[in-house]
C-alpha cells in the first residue's frame, strides 16, 4: 500500500490523480490532501478518501473547513507552512505536488529534504529552484518522477537507456489556440479566447502559458533539471495533435517517442506506479482514422516567451525565478482583463532587464526575488503595489 500526499487535490491534475488513486484502492491510500481556497471541494474529497490530514493554504478558510469536517476523524491544518509540513510527513511514501506556481517550491523542497519520493507536476518548482531541488534529490537519493506529459514521455523513452547516449531532447508543443496568428491578430484577443486549448483541458494559468508558449519555455527549464541536459540539447517542435508527447534522439541516430491520446491520467498513473505499468482507461488512438500528424517550427517572433525562457535558463541563478514570477503576475492580470495578451512578454522582459542575477540563491533569497519581481511586474503593468 502506497501512502500518497496529494498537494493541489482540487485542481485539474489533483482531481485526475484522485481518479487514478480511486481506481486502485488496494494499492494507494490518501495520506493527506491540500488546496488553497476550495473548501467545499476539499471537504468532499476528504469524505470520499478519508485521509489522516487535510491542509488549506489560505488561513482565512480554516474555520469553514474545520466545521465542514467536524464529524470525521481528519486533522485540519491551515497555512502554507502546514502544506510544506504535509510534504515532509514521515508516513508518506510519495508526494504528488500538483500545486500551481511558485507556491509549489517550498513543498517540493520539503518533500525532498524528508526523503519522500516526489511525483512532480508543479514545473514552477524546478524553474525557480531547480538547483536546490536536484541537489536535495541527489544528496538523499530521492526519486523525482515527472508528471508533466512531455517529461513523462522523455522519462519513459529513457527507461533502460544511458543519459550519456542522448543527443537531443525534442519537446513537442501543441502551438496553443493561436498557432499561425500574427501579432496584429493577437492584439485584441481576450482571456476567453486564450483559455480554449486545442487538445488539453487544464487549469487557467497553464492554459494561458500554453497560448503564449511560455509553458514550453518553462518545460525547457524543467527538462534541463530533470534530465541534466544542456540547453543546446533541448529543442522545441510544434506538433499540433499532442499525440507525440515528446521525443529523444540518441547518438546512433535512433529516435524514441512516447505517444498516446492527450489524457493526463496516463503520466499521472505512470508516476504513481513506476516502474510498473497498470491498466488504465485513457482513450485509445485509432491510427487508421488519425491519418496524419503535423509539425512546424515555433514562431519565436509572435511568441517571444519561448526565447525569454531560454535566455533566463541560460543566464541561470535567480533569473528563471524572476521570469516565472513576472509571468505569474502578468498571466493573473491578463486573466482579470487588466492587460492585453501581447503585454505579457513585454512585462516579463522589462522585469528581467531590471534584475541583477544572484548566482546560487537559497530558498529565502528566491522567495524575496519572487516577491520583488511580482512587485516590478505590477508596476510595469501600471498597477499599484
Ligand atoms: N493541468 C494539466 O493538465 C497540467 C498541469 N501541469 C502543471 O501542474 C500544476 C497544476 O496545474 P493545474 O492542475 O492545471 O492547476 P489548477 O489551477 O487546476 O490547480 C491548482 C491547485 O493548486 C492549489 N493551489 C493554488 N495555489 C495554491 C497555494 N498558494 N497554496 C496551496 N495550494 C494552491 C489549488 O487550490 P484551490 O482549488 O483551492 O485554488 C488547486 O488545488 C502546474 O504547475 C501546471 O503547470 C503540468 C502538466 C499538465
Ligand atoms: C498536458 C501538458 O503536459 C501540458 O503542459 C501541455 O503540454 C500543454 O500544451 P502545450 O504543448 O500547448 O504547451
Ligand atoms: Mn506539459
Amino acid at each position: 500500500m502506497k501512502n500518497i500526499t496529494l498537494l493541489g487535490s482540487t485542481g485539474s491534475i489533483g482531481t485526475q490523480a484522485l481518479q487514478v488513486i480511486g481506481a486502485y484502492p488496494e494499492r494507494f491510500r490518501v495520506r493527506s490532501l491540500a488546496a488553497n481556497t476550495s473548501v467545499e471541494q476539499l471537504a468532499h474529497q476528504a469524505r470520499r478518501f478519508m485521509p489522516d490530514m487535510v491542509a488549506i493554504s489560505d488561513v482565512s478558510c480554516y474555520n469553514e473547513l474545520k466545521s465542514a469536517l467536524a464529524d470525521v476523524d481528519i486533522q485540519v491544518l491551515a497555512g502554507a507552512d502546514e502544506v510544506s509540513r504535509l510534504a515532509a510527513d514521515a508516513d508518506t511514501d510519495m508526494v504528488l505536488n500538483s500545486l500551481v506556481g511558485f507556491a509549489g517550491l517550498g513543498p517540493t523542497l520539503a518533500a525532498l529534504s524528508a526523503g519522500n519520493t516526489l511525483a512532480l507536476a508543479n514545473k514552477e518548482s524546478l524553474v525557480a529552484g531547480g538547483h536546490l531541488a536536484m541537489e536535495l534529490a541527489a544528496a538523499g537519493g530521492v526519486d523525482i518522477l515527472p508528471v508533466d506529459s512531455e517529461h513523462s514521455a522523455i522519462f519513459q523513452c529513457l527507461q533502460g537507456q544511458k543519459i550519456s547516449a542522448v543527443e537531443r531532447i525534442v519537446l513537442t508543443a501543441s502551438g496553443g489556440p493561436f498557432f499561425g496568428k500574427t501579432q496584429d491578430e493577437l492584439a485584441h484577443i481576450t482571456a476567453a479566447h486564450a483559455l480554449k486549448h486545442p487538445n488539453w483541458d487544464m487549469g487557467a494559468k497553464i492554459t494561458i502559458d500554453s497560448a503564449t508558449l511560455m509553458n514550453k519555455g518553462l518545460e525547457v527549464m524543467e527538462a534541463r533539471w530533470l534530465f541534466d541536459t544542456a540547453y543546446e540539447q533541448i529543442h522545441v517542435v510544434v506538433h499540433r495533435e499532442s499525440i507525440i508527447h515528446s521525443l529523444v534522439e540518441f547518438c546512433d541516430g535512433a529516435v524514441l517517442a512516447q505517444l498516446g491520446a492527450p489524457d493526463m491520467r496516463v503520466p499521472i498513473q505512470y508516476a504513481l506506479t513506476w516502474p510498473e505499468r497498470l491498466p488504465g482507461d485513457a482513450p485509445r488512438i485509432s491510427w487508421e482514422q488519425l491519418g496524419s500528424m503535423h509539425f512546424a517550427a515555433p514562431d519565436r517572433e509572435v511568441f517571444p516567451c519561448l526565447d525569454l525562457a531560454y535566455a533566463a535558463g541560460r543566464e541561470g541563478g535567480s533569473m528563471p525565478c524572476v521570469l516565472n514570477a513576472a509571468n505569474e503576475e502578468a498571466v493573473a492580470l491578463f486573466l482579470k482583463g487588466e492587460i492585453g495578451f501581447l503585454t505579457i512578454p513585454r512585462i516579463i522582459e522589462t522585469v528581467m532587464n531590471k534584475h541583477k542575477v544572484i548566482t546560487t540563491p537559497d530558498f529565502d533569497t528566491l522567495a524575496e526575488t519572487d516577491r520583488e519581481a511580482r512587485r516590478l511586474a505590477r508596476e510595469s503593468a501600471g498597477m499599484k503595489g
